[in-house]
């Protein structure tokens, strides 16, 4: 694995202002992001998941996945994720955790604003965790969704002054992603294989960072070959979620969280095991080649859990 200089100073990074950036899709953006996470992949006719990608029955929109508001976050962060006070390979830089809430359903189309900015940055020694929150709005206003991501960056640690390790964050600790699975059976599991080509796939709606599709970059990042987006496999989470658990509805999801736990190679099969626990829905993603846990966190969903 690569290392390169990295240096942080926690006050120029805490106090940068972002400038508020927009966001414009279309019909088409929302349907490619579906396939890019699996939807129809299995039967291209699947009940469940055609309204995605087609305006099936006469539909007159298709309708958009949650997790589709992840996409306004990534495409507000700065060119080259340039920010004053922060120095770090970008080589190095994974996904660690996202969250998601969700407050309207997502429009099939539209022209979002969003206003960013920093939430947390944490020292780990060997790595530092920068956590950059964005609100994203309507046109007319109203308050869409909000997304919290959290990048790991490798290598760029032990930046604090003091002998406590630096950490600071604007958000209630009950949102962050580290769960426990449940001892129990769980309540559903889907099994789902990704293609060889899922990551280049994914990539085409907006994430083409070269860890993903490039074979050197991916080596010097320490993996054998380039590695799935972290968002493409929380796409596969939650749409599994909205199939065995929301009876096909993505509006009954309300917010989203996971933290990515371990890499996934395109071509490799996820099993997605679901626990209800009143409205929330613990989730954990396992690769069966490796039998490995991936991805972790919870879905909360809206409406009477008795019909669930
Ligand atoms: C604008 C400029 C800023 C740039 C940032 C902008 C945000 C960008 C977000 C990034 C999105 C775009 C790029 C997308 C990239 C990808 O999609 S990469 C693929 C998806 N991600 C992965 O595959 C990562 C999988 N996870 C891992 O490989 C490992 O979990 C890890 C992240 C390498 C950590 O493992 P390890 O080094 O063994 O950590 P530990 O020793 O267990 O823990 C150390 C401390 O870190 C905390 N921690 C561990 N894992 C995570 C995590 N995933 N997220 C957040 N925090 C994590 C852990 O709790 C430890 O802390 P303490 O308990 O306090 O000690």
């Amino acid at each position: 694995m690569a290392s390169a200089t990295s240096g942080i100073d926690p006050h120029l990074l805490l106090s940068h202002k972002f400038p508020e950036a927009t966001y414009t899709y279309s019909e088409r953006d929302a349907a490619l992001y579906a396939l890019g996470v699996g939807a129809c992949s299995r039967d291209a006719v699947d009940e469940d998941e055609l309204k995605y990608v087609y305006h099936e029955n006469g539909q007159k929109f298709i309708q958009v996945l949650p997790t589709f508001a992840a996409l306004f976050s990534l495409g507000s962060l700065p060119t080259g994720l340039d920010l004053p006070g922060l120095q770090f390979d970008p080589r190095l830089l994974l996904h660690g955790q996202h969250y998601i809430e969700i407050y309207k359903p997502l429009p099939s189309s539209g022209r979002i604003l969003n206003k960013v900015a920093l939430a947390g940055l944490h020292d780990k020694g060997k790595a530092a965790i920068l956590e950059i929150e964005t609100k994203s709005y309507e046109e007319s206003g109203g308050l869409l969704c909000m997304n919290r991501m959290t990048a790991f960056l490798r290598g760029a640690g032990g930046f604090s002054r003091s002998s406590r390790p630096y950490s600071y964050s604007n958000y209630p600790a009950n949102q962050v992603s580290v769960i426990k699975i449940p001892k129990s059976q769980p309540f559903a599991v889907n099994e789902e294989c990704t293609q060889p080509s899922q990551a280049l796939l994914y990539r085409l709606s907006g994430d083409y960072n070269p860890l993903h599709s490039d074979p050197v970059v991916a080596k010097v990042a320490g993996f054998t070959r380039p590695i799935l987006h972290g968002l493409g496999t929380l796409g596969f989470a939650v749409r599994a979620i909205i199939k065995c658990i929301c009876k096909g509805d993505p509006n009954m999801v309300k917010s989203i969280s996971g933290r990515f736990i371990l890499h996934v190679y395109p071509g490799e099969t996820l099993i997605t095991e679901m626990w209800l626990e009143g409205k929330r829905v613990i989730y954990q993603v396992k690769v069966k080649e490796r039998n490995r846990s991936v991805l972790s966190g919870f879905v909360d969903v809206r409406g009477s859990t008795s019909s669930l």
